[in-house]
């Protein structure tokens, strides 16, 4: 994968964890895009910062960008919030990955576009290692990968 636009998010507990990746990802030569919080508060809410991010994401989606351009990353505490927030989103696929290899697999199989991240449950290095891996990783394309989104969309459509 090249170049991405990122719309990232956290909450105060994951913070400092997003600082840490948007240093990491902008190195990287990708574009990000904060969307909060934009200062330190222990008595935040996530769902506001990641209802922004998934929206950003599905904005640009919706104007024909493809997952290998646009990429989102919420983070949490645990990260089961903000990937629940983040799939509030029409047209969200919010996977909460907590390995690499989860994180490999919900581009893979889910075309996942937004990944949520739990920053209490991860050194520094294991939650970089799991947004490098989402981030350079590509859906399969395959058939039947493909028809179980498209049921996902369906529903959500109904
Ligand atoms: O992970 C989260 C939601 O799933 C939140 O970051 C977490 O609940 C925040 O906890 P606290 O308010 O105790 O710092």
């Amino acid at each position: 994968m090249g170049a991405m636009r990122i719309h990232i998010a956290s909450d105060h507990a994951g913070f400092e964890l997003k600082d840490v990746l948007v240093e990491h990802l902008v190195a990287a030569g990708h574009d990000v895009v904060n969307h909060g919080a934009y200062a330190y508060d222990p008595l935040d809410d996530y769902p506001a910062f990641c209802f922004a991010a998934g929206e950003a994401v599905v904005d640009e989606i919706e104007a024909g960008a493809t997952t290998s351009e646009v990429l989102g990353i919420v983070i949490g505490g645990s990260g089961n919030g903000e990937q629940i927030a983040a799939n509030k989103v029409r047209g969200v696929r919010a996977a909460l990955a907590w390995n690499v290899e989860t994180a490999v697999l919900g581009r893979q199989h889910n075309d996942a576009n937004v990944v949520s991240i739990g920053a209490r449950q991860h050194s520094v290095d294991e939650a970089i290692a799991i947004a490098e891996a989402f981030v350079a990783e590509a859906f399969s394309g395959d058939p039947r990968h493909q028809r179980r989104i498209d049921q996902l969309a369906a529903y959500e459509t109904r």
